[in-house]
């Protein structure tokens, strides 16, 4: 049989990366798709640059509309990155009645529910697997091993770049900006690295997870994104002294009153698998109502882990093309006739725990004042440390981990707390989740 004819667009690490892997496994993919994939045609932005591929009896362009356009391509490949131009490349591909593999977290998280409606109407594959956790087969995990339960809530590292960022402040005490630049070369950030670092990237993500693990609509707007850049060295040393690592986490959760969305910094007691997981590895645990808690973990970026589940999708892909549309397995898990409208709970009623940070007068009374604000707003310590004075300085760090509490009460008690006069500044907080 002939082989099935890629056109791929961007050559950059994830391109390159899709091209080795190929070329290298290139029989034993064929034994399991039943056919070979060339990738036969590529778009790149300059034709001259040296790539870490080969791409000989690859026929390149700097034109990726050529690519989709082109009667020959059977599946475009997008891994060019961002909103657009990729949002017009894809749904012309789709209108061309041409199946699509991405590794676009941005453009699924964003453009996700238009991009389905118009494969639907056309009868074609958008496979996205490469776009969550990297190489991990999370995607195929939810949406096809764990269709017998209820999801109640998952709970991943997902950012590679910002994981690695967090592993080396806590290993080697290494400045941020310094790792940043490492992850930069190795090819983990995306090209605009504040994406990993603000937590913008684990938020596409996360909307992606929770639309397959509850048949919701992709909502990316409604996402609460917090970043890293709030996490110094001392909280990381401050939270190991208590038992805790500090990770990166999206985080969604089923509730009566609406589903949780939110990606943050948050403290994991270390005995926790997830608090373990470093570098650029990813993990997401997943509960389901009758498995009970299940955990997936592997390389969350980086060329060939991501072209592991790039070519997983080629060759799904294949191996449907001849299954009608209406028996494939739907693109959100879920029938898109019957997606849930619960709505997304808004941030203040989410109920975590909390460690605070916060650099008081050394003079008598002061914490007598914090623990009363926290109790008249109806929150429990767990535990607190009070620190020496840095030499030289006035003002001691004082940090507190409390009880779960809604995050309206833990807006109203830091108001108060940061009106005392010995309380120096903003409290750092940072939530708490013991993942049970
Ligand atoms: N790098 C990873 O580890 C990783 C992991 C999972 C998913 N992803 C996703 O994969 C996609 C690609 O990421 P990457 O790391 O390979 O990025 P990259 O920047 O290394 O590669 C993208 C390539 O696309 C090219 N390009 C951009 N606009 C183009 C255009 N209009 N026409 C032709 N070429 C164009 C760029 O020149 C670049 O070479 C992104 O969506 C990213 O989020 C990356
Ligand atoms: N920039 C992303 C790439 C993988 O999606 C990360 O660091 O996780
Ligand atoms: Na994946």
């Amino acid at each position: 049989m002939s082989a099935v004819r890629v056109g791929l667009l961007g050559l950059g690490t994830v391109g390159a990366g899709t091209i080795n892997l190929l070329q290298r496994n290139n029989d034993e993919i064929a034994r399991r798709a039943g056919r070979n994939i060339d990738v036969v045609s590529a778009a790149a932005r300059h034709l001259d640059r040296p790539r870490a591929c080969s791409t000989d009896g690859i026929r390149l362009t700097t034109d990726p509309f050529s690519i989709v356009d082109d009667p020959e391509t059977e599946i475009v490949l997008e891994l060019i990155g961002g909103y657009e131009p990729a949002r017009e490349l894809v749904l012309r591909a789709i209108d061309n009645g041409k199946h699509v593999v991405t590794a676009n977290k941005a453009l699924i998280a964003k453009h996700g529910n238009e991009i389905f409606e118009r494969a639907r109407d056309r009868g074609v594959t958008v496979s996205f697997e490469a776009a969550v956790a990297g190489g991990i087969p999370i995607i195929k995990s939810i949406r096809e091993g764990l269709t017998g339960n209820r999801i109640q809530w998952l709970a991943g590292i997902i950012n590679g770049t910002a994981n690695y960022i967090l592993s080396e402040m806590y290993y080697n005490s290494r400045e941020f900006a310094e790792v940043l630049a490492e992850a930069q070369r190795l090819g983990y950030a995306e090209a605009d690295p504040s994406f990993d670092v603000e937590g913008v990237d684990a938020a596409h993500k996360l909307t992606i997870l929770a639309s397959i693990a509850f048949g919701i609509p992709l909502q990316f707007d409604k996402v609460h994104v917090e970043g890293i850049g709030h996490v110094s060295r001392e909280d990381v040393a401050y939270a190991e002294e208590l038992g805790y690592r500090i990770k990166h986490l999206g985080m969604c959760k089923w509730t009566e009153d609406g589903v949780e969305l939110r990606v943050h910094p948050t403290l994991l007691p270390e005995r926790q698998l997830l608090a373990n997981v470093d570098g650029v590895m990813n993990a997401i645990m997943v509960m389901g109502d009758a498995v009970g808690p299940t955990l997936y973990y592997g390389a969350g970026a980086g060329a060939a882990p991501t072209a592991s589940a790039v070519v997983a999708d080629l060759v799904d892909v294949v191996r449907e093309f001849n299954v009608e549309p209406e028996s494939r397995v739907p693109y959100l898990a879920f029938q898109s006739t019957a997606l849930s409208d619960q709505p997304v709970l808004p941030m203040s009623a989410v109920e975590t725990a909390y460690y605070l940070r916060l650099e008081v007068l050394d003079e008598p009374g002061v914490l007598a004042d914090v623990t009363r604000i926290l109790g008249s707003n109806g929150i429990s310590i767990e535990a607190i440390l009070q620190k020496e004075p840095a030499p030289g300085a006035d003002d001691v760090p004082v940090i507190i981990l409390t009880h779960r509490v809604k995050e309206r009460q833990m807006n109203a008690a830091q108001e108060q707390m940061e009106a005392l006069p010995a309380v120096q500044g903003r409290i750092n907080r940072i939530r708490l989740e013991q993942l049970q």
